[in-house]
């Protein structure tokens, strides 16, 4: 499967002294996939996607983005920053046009025309006179127009309101799923990203803590509780419970002891790790970085 981002050893610090935004990231994001960005306020999301972008450079370390540095494949790529910055002073209409301007050999103007259609806006009405979740329809008409072949998307959804979340949601995952688009999608809504991702990276201080297909992700821990010894086990989180212990494990061969075991769903994985900060990280096979000289240096 082709690589559509893969960071090798990614460093990003503000300033000369400041820490580590970005903290020797390596991981590999295949094509196809429609992944979750996670992680607590300031563990480097949006940094991230902003390296990716082309917009920000990185102090050390490599990210090939499309085979490519950053900003080389821009026309095939979409950002979408947390401020989904529009021109103020255009109409939508106005903006669509420029969004056809700028992308002559992708555009497709009926398409984002459709989305901004959906959300009952006046193609004639000025940014500045629209909702702040408006705003982001129009933003992600855009950016979807544009017919990208890797969406970076910054908290998209975040001022929208449920339904208009939902029903964007679908759009964006039908285009992914009928054109092969990736998605790296940062969110902090869980149950937006159960039902919508199929790969999860989790970020934490700066740092990969957790990579791969959910799936596969949810598969490689166990939720056990009761009692026994859980030595020789990675355990991520353990706290007393009413029945003895309730742990977060991955499992290394068969427990001892008398545990009830079961899969946990996304939020039971992600909430572990987010309160684990320690605990060892793990990427499942075909998320790891190449560790040979070929990736492309900043
Ligand atoms: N322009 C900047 N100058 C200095 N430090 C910055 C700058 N932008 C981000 N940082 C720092 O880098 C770290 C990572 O920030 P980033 O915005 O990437 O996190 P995030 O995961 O997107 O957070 P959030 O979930 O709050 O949006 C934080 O400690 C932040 O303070």
């Amino acid at each position: 499967m082709s690589t559509a981002i893969e960071a090798t050893g990614l460093v990003k610090r503000y300033g000369r002294r400041g820490a580590a935004a970005l903290d020797d990231c390596s991981f590999r994001l295949p094509t196809g996939r429609i992944s979750a960005l996670v992680g607590p306020n300031g563990a480097g999301k949006s940094t991230l996607l902003a390296i990716a972008a082309g917009l920000m450079r990185q102090t050390s370390g490599q990210l090939e983005v499309l085979g490519g540095v950053p900003g080389e494949s821009r026309a095939k790529v979409a950002y979408l920053s947390q401020d989904k910055p529009l021109h103020p002073q255009l109409s939508i209409a106005d903006t669509l046009r420029l969004g056809a301007e700028l992308n002559p050999e992708r555009w497709d103007g009926a398409y984002a025309a459709k989305i901004v259609e959906q959300g009952d806006l006046d193609p004639k009405a000025r940014i500045r006179s629209l909702s702040g979740g408006q705003r982001t329809r129009v933003a992600l008409a855009l950016a979807l127009g544009k017919r990208p072949e890797l969406m970076l998307l910054d908290e998209p959804m975040a001022d929208l309101d449920p339904l208009a979340r939902h029903e964007l949601m679908g759009t964006l995952m039908a285009d992914a799923a009928e054109h092969g688009t990736t998605v790296l999608m940062s969110s902090h809504i869980v149950a937006e990203l159960a039902d919508a991702c199929d790969h999860l990276l989790l970020l934490g201080d700066g740092r990969i803590r957790l990579g791969g297909g959910i799936d596969d992700l949810t598969r490689a821990h166990s939720l056990v509780t009761g009692r026994g010894d859980l030595t020789g086990h990675t355990v991520v989180e353990s706290r007393a419970s009413g029945r003895g212990t309730t742990a977060l494990i991955r499992h290394d061969g068969p427990l001892g002891g008398d545990w009830q075991v079961q899969q946990p769903s996304l939020e039971e994985l992600l909430l572990a790790h987010l309160r684990a900060t320690d605990a060892p990280a793990l990427l499942t096979p075909g998320t790891t970085a190449r560790t040979s000289g070929s990736a492309v240096s900043a």
